[in-house]
């Protein structure tokens, strides 16, 4: 969080403002008046200079040329001369040459993208329980956090701040690693939780838990704390914490669902009466995931504490299927919309106030950020590998400061690219190359320990150039700084999580791109993203190949390069690719293991496909997938024998050893719908983690039912 650069200017409100109308909307001047300051007479004059048309003060993506414009607006009565003149009036004088222009050169944009505070924080302020649609980096999580401090941090009798100082020390000293260890000392204070956030992954846990830490620095008897998956139960008894010393403590609890309910039912009781907060950040994932149960469990211990308490529901793209949810734990919310989508037949550059969400005009469109490009490129299945691989070294080797962040479907796909790539791509020796710093390529996804997921989130944060190959687990939420490339490997299950996707990049005003790529049977895909007002600018896929032929590396036998015409250039780049290709199958067929790797990664790859949900089937559907083209595309020669039984029936390998276990499995998974098959194969990401993943959960499930079992028994 950029904490030195904030930003927010919240005006006062009029009291009706609050109210459930829609409001009366803003002109762009009038916004940009309010954003200036809460000072009417201000606004006025700015008013009165302001001559342009609300078209013209649009913010310009490409140019950013408004806030120029703006700028110079606000000093109105400063006479207008050029640098250059004014350079020369100084020359001459005693004081030193001040080349004053340049100031206003070059200047990132200033974001017009908090509006989302401006409309949610009185709002909040005022007691009201909201649901909030903006744009990905578009500010929500402050737009909760500042009016939730400035609440607590008014609470009288002052919130209890018995040994605050020591926890705090504790905390800091052992890092976020050990936070849970904060954690349970914290516990031990006397208030409990006041405020309670809701959040689908670890990782974003982990940062939200950061930015209360900073925003919480001047009320250092309030004390923030995170709980979330990744560590093994066995541990936390190690510490011989007693469950009793753990009910109460922390007053900002921030927490995954699936770790929450597991301490709800099994290790504490956690003292829920004092909570006046709850917020659901990334609401619709978290019911996506199938997590409904676990808010339900939440929702009731919460209610069972018999407080009051304020609710928040934020994400970039809240639907209808949220109505469930806020009718049951929602107290008659406001709904508050920030977007800028394009085309609509109202202005929706304006925030809207209003009791139905989404409101109607623009049910299923999702408003990217303003500054971002998106593109798509059509591959055939074969060519994935390679012009994947031209892409990143186009961008890592050819151009400066470059972080991509690319997208996979499997964890087990992930890891062998990841592998595949830094060894081959990068490793590979060239005299030619020798200057050539190689690429950091990182990994995160939900089957790495938690430490190391925790140490890869920081390092790729930290970093400013690389390349982060991930599953969805980095999809939500992740305010991963100065990220220049969203790479869609694999397209996502949703629009909306296409949209999450690329809100990695193009945060608070920033630039950003987003490349999906595609093969020809997908490229109907691009009719699902348009229903949501998602259009993409196509790259071509011979373009991007053509990096290779500015790498000496990949030169071929031809020497095409000395013919000048387009064909010989077509054959010099497809000779180039063939050359990859084959550097990459031979070091895939160098042992067994590789191999052995590069099957199971086609095969999660496969499986990840046969759960698209039933609406996009006719898109991706395991029918259109030519497996030995697919095999091509992780560096093997043919499909694997018996890849896509293994796969429609994924115990199938199993079926010799336990015939009636495999057969069980196909009962279970033909009667799961397509909604949570996808929900199953990616909630290893969001398990609450205790005894690591889905395996030890469904373990300590029989344990739990042996244990009922016998005391029913006794
Ligand atoms: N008022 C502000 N002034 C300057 N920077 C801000 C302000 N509010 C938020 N930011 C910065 O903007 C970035 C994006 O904020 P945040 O992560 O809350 O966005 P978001 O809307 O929750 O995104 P997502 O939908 O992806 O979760 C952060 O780096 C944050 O520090």
């Amino acid at each position: 969080m950029a904490e030195d650069t904030l930003m927010i200017n919240i005006s006062n409100q009029d009291d009706s403002s609050y109210s459930h109308s829609p409001v009366k909307k803003l002109s762009a001047g009038q916004k940009w008046a309010a954003k200036m300051g809460a000072n009417g007479k201000r606004k006025a004059s700015f008013e009165n200079h302001d001559y342009t048309s609300a078209k013209q003060r649009k913010p310009n993506a490409k140019t950013g040329t408004k806030n120029v414009d703006q700028t110079a607006s606000q000093f109105p009565s400063k006479p207008k001369t050029s640098p250059k003149k004014s350079s020369d009036e100084h020359r001459g004088h005693d004081r030193p040459f001040i080349k004053t222009s340049s100031l206003f050169r070059n200047n990132p944009e200033i974001p017009d993208v908090l509006s989302v505070q401006k409309q949610t924080i009185p709002l909040l302020m005022a007691g009201k329980d909201a649901v909030v649609r903006s744009q990905t980096g578009s500010g929500k999580t402050l737009a909760y956090g500042i009016p939730l401090i400035q609440s607590l941090q008014a609470v009288q009798p002052k919130i209890k701040a018995s040994k605050t100082r020591t926890l705090r020390i504790i905390i800091s000293f052992l890092g976020l690693q050990q936070c849970f260890v904060g954690c349970f000392y914290c516990f031990t204070r006397s208030d409990g939780p006041l405020a309670v956030v809701i959040v689908p992954t670890r990782e974003l846990a982990q940062q939200s838990f950061q930015i209360f830490q900073k925003l919480l620095k001047p009320f250092t008897w309030i004390v923030p704390g995170v709980l979330m998956g990744g560590e093994k139960r066995k541990a936390e008894k190690a510490r011989q914490e007693p469950p009793t010393k753990l009910r109460k403590g922390i007053n900002v609890l921030i927490s995954t669902p699936g770790r929450l309910v597991d301490h709800i039912k099994n290790t504490l009781s956690i003292a829920f009466s004092a909570v006046r907060w709850l917020v659901l950040d990334e609401a619709d994932r978290t019911l996506d995931l199938g997590f409904e149960k676990d808010l339900t469990v939440i929702l009731n211990a919460l209610n069972a504490g018999g407080s009051s308490r304020q609710t928040v529901l934020l994400s970039a793209t809240l639907t209808e299927g949220l109505s469930r949810l806020t009718s049951i734990s929602m107290n008659d919310p406001v709904y508050i919309q920030v977007s800028d989508v394009p085309d609509q037949s109202v202005d929706t550059s304006e925030p809207s106030l209003s009791s139905q969400f989404p409101p109607s005009q623009q049910t299923d469109s999702f408003a990217v950020p303003d500054r971002l490009q998106q593109y798509m490129v059509v591959v055939p299945s074969k060519l994935r590998l390679v012009c994947l691989s031209a892409f990143i070294l186009a961008r890592c080797k050819h151009e400066r400061d470059q972080k991509l962040i690319v997208f996979i479907s499997s964890c087990e796909a992930v890891e062998f690219l990841v592998t595949l790539l830094s060894t081959v791509l990068c490793g590979k020796s060239s005299t030619a190359n020798k200057q050539q710093q190689s690429i950091k390529f990182l990994r995160l996804h939900g089957n790495m320990e938690q430490e190391e997921r925790t140490e890869v989130f920081q390092e790729f944060s930290q970093s400013n150039t690389g390349v982060l190959l991930c599953t969805d687990v980095a999809a939500r939420g992740l305010d991963l700084p100065q990220v220049t490339w969203i790479i869609q490997f694999n397209p996502p299950t949703s629009a909306a999580e296409y949209v999450h996707r690329v809100g990695r990049t193009a945060r608070i005003g920033a630039q950003g791109n987003g490349l999906l790529f595609l093969t020809p049977s997908e490229t109907v895909y691009m009719d699902v993203l348009a229903n949501h007002n998602i259009s993409l600018r196509e790259m071509k896929m011979e373009d991007i190949l053509s990096t290779l032929l500015r790498d000496e590396r990949f030169r071929g036998r031809g020497n095409w390069d000395k013919k000048k015409s387009a064909a010989a250039r077509q054959q010099d780049i497809r000779e180039r690719a063939t050359v990859l290709q084959t550097d990459y199958e031979n070091y895939v067929h160098s042992s067994t293991d590789s191999v052995q790797a590069a099957k199971s990664a086609l095969q999660s790859f496969v499986r990840a496909y046969t759960a698209y949900p039933s609406a996009l089937k006719h898109i991706f559907h395991i029918r259109h997938l030519h497996l030995g083209h697919a095999a091509k595309s992780f560096g093997l020669r043919d499909a694997p024998q018996g890849l896509s039984s293994a796969v429609s029936d994924p115990k199938a390998n199993k079926k010799g050893k336990n015939q009636t276990k495999g057969k069980n499995n196909k009962r279970v998974s033909n009667k799961l719908t397509a909604r949570e098959r996808v929900a199953r194969l990616i909630s290893s990401e969001y398990t609450s983690g205790i005894d690591g993943e889905s395996k030890s959960k469904k373990k300590r499930k029989k344990r739990k039912e042996n244990t009922e079992n016998k005391q029913a028994e006794g």
